[in-house]
């Protein structure tokens, strides 16, 4: 018997599973002004009697992995997300026992925790007595950035922060813009506004002979009339707000001159219920991770010179 002779090896096949992966579901609860969040990022894989699509093609005992998709989301509104457990329990539960073919699902699930803002709180007319109603900081907040340059004479001093990620749950608008054969965008007259700070500020300090700040005491304030702002900024446009951020942070300290930021537009898009029967009323979203729209801009203090690179923030 020669080589090409050789009768086939049988072939097997082995563990198998399929399902959508990473569906990022936003659900938005309102008790009245107070919105609970959860987001989530959900990972379907089911399996069982698979052989048939993977040996001839059969796709009869297939439930599409769009359809796992959309089972998140109905479920996110038919029964809310309580816990991630409960929600992969309810999930899971589900596909096994609606489905023959299917005798085994793995939810996983990661869960992104949001703080509500802590802000200064006077004159916050979106805030009660002890909360910020409708505004959130991802849980883990920040990386704090600095840059020191000094040439024998000057210094110049950056700081910065990147990988703040806010959201307020309304109170935020777009509509009105330039509308060509290309727009599809709808207008938005209750939106999420999400976004990932990343900021750099230039100190107007540059040398001993003048009163060195606090620096530590000025991040914290930075950071605090930038979480103000966006707070307290109905907004019609993360320009805008952007706009606002700065405002507030150049107005009030003194110590900085120009800050600069560059802010990703993070979509969150209201999922169509409709063809499951179910109505959205502002209630589940997909957090889109791309594209995204990115707002960059510097703002600065009446006659002072630009110094902040335009491409600093994303380092
Ligand atoms: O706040 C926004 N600014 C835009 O420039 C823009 N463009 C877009 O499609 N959505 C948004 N949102």
């Amino acid at each position: 018997m020669t080589a090409t002779s050789r009768p086939a090896r049988p072939v097997m096949l082995g563990q198998n599973q399929y399902g959508k992966a990473e569906n990022r579901v936003v659900k938005i609860t309102r008790d009245g002004d107070t919105h609970h969040i959860k987001d989530l990022n959900v990972s379907v894989a089911l399996s069982g009697d698979m052989d048939d699509v993977h040996y001839s093609g059969s796709n009869a005992h297939v439930l599409p992995t769009d359809t796992t998709k959309n089972t998140v989301f109905a479920f996110a509104k038919e029964y809310g997300i309580e816990s991630a457990e409960q929600f992969g329990i309810h999930l899971a539960r589900h596909f096994v026992e609606s489905q023959p073919a299917i005798r085994r699902a793995r939810i996983r699930i990661e869960e992104y925790a949001w703080d509500r803002i802590q802000t200064s709180d006077s004159g916050n007319r979106f805030i009660g007595a002890d909360e910020v109603r409708h505004s959130f900081v991802r849980n883990g907040q920040e990386t704090r950035t600095a840059q020191v340059t000094y040439d024998g004479e000057d210094f110049q001093v950056f700081s910065g922060l990147k990988d703040l990620t806010v959201m307020n749950s309304t109170n935020s608008e777009f509509w009105g813009y330039v509308k060509d054969r290309y727009t599809t965008l709808k207008e938005a007259y209750d939106r999420i506004l999400a976004t990932q700070v990343a900021g750099v500020w230039r100190h107007n300090w540059t040398g001993d002979d003048q009163r060195m700040p606090n620096w530590e005491r000025s991040y914290a304030q930075v950071k605090r009339h930038m979480l103000d702002a966006f707070v307290e900024t109905y907004s019609l446009s993360l320009q805008q707000t952007l706009y606002q951020m700065g405002a507030r942070v150049i107005n009030s300290r003194g110590e900085v001159d120009e800050i600069r930021f560059s802010l990703p537009n993070k979509h969150h898009f209201l999922v169509d219920l409709e063809p499951f029967g179910l109505k959205n009323d502002h209630e589940v979203y997909y957090a889109a991770d791309r594209p995204y729209g990115l707002i960059e801009a510097t703002i600065l203090r009446d006659g002072a010179e630009p110094q902040i690179p335009v491409d600093m923030t994303n380092l």
